[in-house]
């Protein structure tokens, strides 16, 4: 049998690329669509896997910053992991993944995100659940939400060309308030949020942008979306509603609220603490239809990342971590942090007060999955009492992270 190889993509490979993707995925995925995917990540951050002269492996990164409590970090944001069927299960993925983590840290991004498609694929390799995410529903002609105080902005239909500096700094406004959220370049507008080709659009109408202007008419807040079905039954999908003012993030829910012809409005990718359902008079008039994985997270460089966020709480604790992966995470850690100020993590012998594996401290990283769940599954221990409650309190966060795309 021919010895695997695992090398960066070049041109020449680039059709084999799209081919193992679309088998993988058992898709058929039109060449633009093709072209658009492998151009926003940088040659040098993917993997293609070659058994002999046959390309039957990808993976790829892209080099993303991540909001994170209290700032942001490189992040090697993980896409396009295949593997032929005929060559699954002989370790092809294991090796792409160790390259992966490599090059990231090369890159000097000490964490790593995904969107799974299998829930089982990624825990093994210390991912675990940073971000969940909602899909909420509401019937249309609902009653808008209720606020006393009326927003002072005016409500906008624009065309996508050429959207992408007014909704910029909107998104970073989001990125600021909630953890989880990757920043945005203008190549990743333009081709990813803005693009609307005819056949990816999966039987449903054309996109199409909302948004909420000032006085000023500055550009306050938007929200993308589509109509899907038959007239008499028409569902808007929200792909996007983002306004980090929850009083204009208010106006755009009561602009689907009064759309006509629409029997239900169904925003997917929405946090897990969205405040509207408390926005409205009827409490179930919106309905949490689907409570989700979103965001996996991986500490890559385990020191760097913990002392980049902020807390909540002062804190002198230290942790031991499994990790079988990345051994230089692996061992015993003093996390000292002041709260709102800086954080230091260092090597310590002294005796753990708290031990769980690194995929608990990914999930648990963002701010978005208490400490105390994951020890009531089982994944943390808490070794000396008081600990487990004081790391919980002092990695909370106001909002829970939230990752409104999937990449
Ligand atoms: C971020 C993203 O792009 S998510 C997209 C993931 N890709 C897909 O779902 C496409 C279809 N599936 C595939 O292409 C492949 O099956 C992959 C990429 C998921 C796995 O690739 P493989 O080369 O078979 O993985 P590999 O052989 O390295 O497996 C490593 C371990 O993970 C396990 N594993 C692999 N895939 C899965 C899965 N889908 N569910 C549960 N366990 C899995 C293996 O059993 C193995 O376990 P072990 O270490 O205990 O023996």
């Amino acid at each position: 049998m021919p010895e695997l190889a695992i090398r960066s993509l070049t041109d020449a490979d680039a059709g084999a690329w799209d081919e193992c993707i679309d088998v993988a995925f058992h898709e058929a995925t039109p060449p633009a669509s093709r072209e658009r995917g492998r151009s926003l990540i940088p040659p040098e951050r993917t993997a293609a896997a070659f058994d002999g002269e046959r390309l039957v492996g990808t993976s790829g990164a892209y080099p993303q910053r991540l909001s994170i409590p209290g700032g942001e970090l490189p992040c090697a944001g993980v896409t396009v992991v295949t593997v032929l069927p005929t060559h699954r299960r002989r370790g092809i993925l294991t090796r792409m993944m160790a390259r992966l983590f490599e090059q990231a840290l090369a890159a000097g991004e000490p964490i790593a995100a995904l969107w799974a498609a299998e829930g089982g694929i990624y825990g093994r390799f210390g991912y675990g659940v940073a971000a969940r995410t909602a899909t909420i529903e509401l019937d249309g002609g609902s009653p808008p939400p209720v606020r006393a105080d009326a927003p002072a902005v005016e409500l906008a239909l624009l065309p996508l060309e050429g959207a992408a500096p007014l909704l910029a700094p909107v998104w970073e406004a989001l990125r600021a308030r909630r953890a989880g959220v990757p920043a945005r370049a203008e190549a990743w507008w333009r081709r990813r949020v803005l693009d609307d080709p005819e056949h990816e659009r999966d039987r449903r109408r054309p996109k199409r942008l909302v948004v909420a202007r000032d006085d000023g008419g500055a550009v306050r807040g938007y929200a993308l979306y589509r109509a899907r079905g038959p007239e008499g039954s028409t569902v808007l999908e929200v792909d996007e509603l983002i306004a980090p003012d929850p009083v204009v993030e208010a106006a755009l829910w009561g602009f689907f609220c009064g759309v006509d012809l629409v029997e239900r409005v169904r925003a997917e990718l929405r946090p897990v603490d969205d405040p509207l359902p408390y926005r409205l008079a009827d409490f179930r008039q919106a309905r949490t239809t689907v409570v989700e994985d979103g965001l996996w997270l991986r500490l890559l460089d385990l020191p760097a990342a913990l002392a980049a966020r902020a807390y909540a709480t002062g804190l002198d604790m230290t942790i031991a971590v499994a990790d079988a992966r990345l051994p230089a995470n692996d061992g015993t850690w003093r996390l000292e942090a002041s709260p709102g100020g800086d954080a230091r993590c260092t090597r310590s012998d002294r005796a753990p007060q708290l031990a769980l594996d690194v995929a608990a401290l990914g999930a648990a990283y963002l701010g978005g999955t208490p400490l105390a769940r994951l020890a009531d599954a089982g994944r943390v221990r808490e070794l000396e009492p008081g600990a487990l409650a004081r790391l919980d309190l002092a990695l909370r966060t106001p909002r829970a992270p939230w990752i409104p795309e999937i990449f």
